[in-house]
């Protein structure tokens, strides 16, 4: 099976963190069972040259935002912004299968709410979630959303 893509910001390393989790998961899952597909990591940052994206990817995005009144009115975000710009350029939107967000649940309704607005945005649908660093149950739980969102749309 075509691997997984995974397109990625990580300012402090947690989702760094749980996208290396998951693409060892993966590999394991792959070994046992070659359908199982394999997962290809792509980190944006600062430094990233924008180019066309030729393959369906996966957008996993936390959430850094200051100010607003909770829900989606007035908040500005930070630090991840290269990433919206990068998924916005050309027609890389197009190939978004979907947006997994991350945050802290200390943040009430601003929890994930970046992959939301990410996922309003660039009209793919908000995936998955998981808190910080993530479990072992959220390793394989989106594996799974992945695998099947995949299944769902590439013929
Ligand atoms: C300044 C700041 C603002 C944050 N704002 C939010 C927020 O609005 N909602 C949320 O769910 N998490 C928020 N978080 C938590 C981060 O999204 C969370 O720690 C995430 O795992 C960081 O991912 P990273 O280590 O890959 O950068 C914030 C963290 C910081 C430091």
């Amino acid at each position: 099976m075509t691997p997984l893509r995974i397109l990625f910001i990580s300012i402090e390393g947690n989702t760094r963190s749980f996208v290396n989790d998951l693409a060892d998961y993966a590999e394991d899952e792959h070994d046992a069972n070659a359908d199982n597909p394999l997962i290809e990591l792509k980190e944006i940052s600062d430094q990233t040259d924008f180019k066309d994206e030729e393959k369906p990817y996966f957008t996993f995005v936390p959430t850094y935002l200051d100010g607003g009144n909770g829900i989606d009115n007035g908040v500005k975000e930070l630090m991840t912004n290269i990433l919206g710009e990068y998924i916005d350029y050309h027609n890389n939107s197009k190939l978004c299968l979907g947006v997994v967000g991350s945050g802290n649940r200390n943040f009430n309704q601003q929890y994930c709410l970046t992959a939301k607005r990410y996922a309003k945005r660039f009209k793919c649908p908000f995936l998955d979630n998981y808190e910080l660093r993530g479990s072992n149950a959220d390793v394989k739980r989106i594996y799974q959303v992945m695998k099947q969102r995949a299944a769902d749309t590439i013929k």
